[in-house]
């Protein structure tokens, strides 16, 4: 019996039969143990195209039952928002000119002043304006390049399509966005087809290399002043805006340009409501743990970009529920990594991949109609119909246009399994608290029926 100390009367000990009867019953209790800890993880994948805002629901969970933010991850967001704000009201002016939109601020003759304020902040360098370690270093710094490089943009075009884009162009749009381009703008957007005409073999330009050496650095804040004009009074931004289905642009530029200033300000630290709306592009896949009730949630939320898909099946054993986001406002919208795709289309063929495959027979499945706000808002200049000619609804239906794609999404369904959809606007902390509690609840009395505890 060595040292220990047994609770066994003599007759027992030799009873053989007695002894493996208890070490048994030890065994089926730590089982029994186990399968109880199991029980209480629960593990819920979000998946969904890029852009649909799967973070944005994590971020809300980590609102509701972490406490939020970091320090750091409001200082990351400051440094990203501010050159994304400073991109995105580039990009408006440079596809004014592709879509033949006339910008006020091309006129020195009628608005000098905001000729002035286009200049300027065309003359901006977001990463010479920020601290590109803050904002996530070489991770930010390529997403950065792969976002706004036209060169890049080309690449990935002529990765997916085969289709090469003109040399020239993308030099020249590398130029006006400072992403690694040759040579170097000289801040008058008024010249950019004159820019081409003076290019050499190598696409540069000496005279414009030798104009923006001697050009002055720009403040932060004479750039929130430029935004500010620009959005705030020059008609043509407003109507590319307006447009901006029709090219990549920022969900949140609005709001950048609506509250520019402050993420001009030095030191400013983002809030709640800032990092919601604020976008970092996820790669690979997180997972965040959170306690909800007397349940441990693991919460895996993967890139939904098509680069990123690969790396999903990695985390498809042990799942409880996946919770599909999709972005209900991008019927009028093409990939962001192939121009030719809508993007209701890829998460339809996303959806209904993942929805009937093998690895989630018998998953639970949630699905978000996620972006409603903007859906709301742009029915009737954007109508359903244009890009859904089956749609039968009312043009500004916005009750009918959700149930159009819900139906959708529905109908994929192969199996007996009920799907649960939620409306939802991800930023909103309001709406979300309700919707994320109820997900919650469902998915642990699921969890327990399954185990078969209820
Ligand atoms: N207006 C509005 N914006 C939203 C909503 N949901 C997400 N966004 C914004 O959409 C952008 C993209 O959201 P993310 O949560 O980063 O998207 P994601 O699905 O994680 O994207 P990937 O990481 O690339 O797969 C962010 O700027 C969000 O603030 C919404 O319901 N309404
Ligand atoms: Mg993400």
């Amino acid at each position: 019996m060595g040292c220990g100390i047994s609770t066994m009367a003599p007759e027992e000990e030799k009873d053989l039969f007695l002894q493996n009867k208890r070490a048994n019953e030890a065994v089926e209790r730590s089982l029994q143990m186990q399968k109880h800890k199991e029980n209480k993880e629960i593990k819920l994948l979000l998946l969904g195209a890029g852009e649909s805002g799967k973070s944005t629901v994590l971020k809300q969970l980590k609102l509701l039952h972490q406490g939020g933010f970091s320090n750091q991850e409001r200082l990351q967001y400051t440094q990203v928002i501010w050159a994304d704000a400073i991109q995105s009201m580039k990009i408006l002016i440079i596809q004014a000119r592709k879509l033949g939109i006339p910008l006020d601020c091309d006129n020195p003759q009628t608005n000098r002043h905001l000729f002035e304020q286009k200049r300027l902040l065309l003359r901006a360098k977001p990463l010479e304006l920020i601290d590109a370690s803050l904002a996530g270093g070489s991770g930010f710094l390529n997403d950065y390049v792969l976002k706004y490089s036209e060169t890049s943009e080309n690449k990935r075009r002529t990765q997916s399509t085969g289709q090469a884009q003109a040399f020239r162009s993308s030099v020249l749009m590398d130029q006006i966005l400072d992403t690694g381009g040759a040579y170097k703008d000289s801040g008058d957007a008024v010249n950019y087809q004159e820019l081409s005409e003076g290019l050499n073999e190598n696409g540069t330009n000496p005279a414009l290399v030798r104009q923006q050496s001697n050009s002055r650095p720009v403040s932060s804040q004479q750039i929130a002043v430029a935004i500010q004009k620009l959005w705030e009074q020059d008609r043509g931004i407003r109507q590319c805006f307006a447009r901006s289905n029709e090219f990549q642009l920022e969900s949140s530029a609005k709001y950048y340009f609506e509250n520019i200033h402050k993420f001009a300000t030095p030191g400013y630290v983002c809030s709640d409501e800032d990092i919601l709306k604020g976008r970092i592009k996820t790669t690979g896949i997180t997972e965040t743990s959170f306690n909800i009730g007397s349940s441990n949630f693991k919460v895996l939320d993967a890139g939904g970009q098509r680069s990123e898909r690969r790396k999903w099946i990695h985390c498809f054993q042990g799942i409880t529920a996946v919770l599909f986001v999709l972005a209900v406002s991008e019927y009028d919208q093409m990939l962001f990594e192939d121009e030719r795709v809508n993007r209701m289309h890829e998460s339809i063929m996303l959806f209904d991949t993942l929805l009937n495959s093998r690895w989630f027979a018998n998953t639970p499945f949630i699905l978000f109609l996620n972006k409603t706000d903007i859906f709301k808002e742009k029915l009737t200049r954007s109508p359903i119909r244009q890009h859904f000619p089956h749609y039968q609804g009312r043009v500004n239906d916005a009750e009918a246009g959700l149930k159009h794609f819900e139906n959708i999404f529905l109908g994929l369904n192969k199996s007996q399994r009920p799907i649960y959809v939620h409306r939802t606007c991800a930023t909103d902390p309001q709406s979300m608290r309700f919707v994320l509690t109820a997900v919650a609840d469902l998915i642990i009395q699921q969890n327990l029926k399954k185990s078969g505890i209820l």
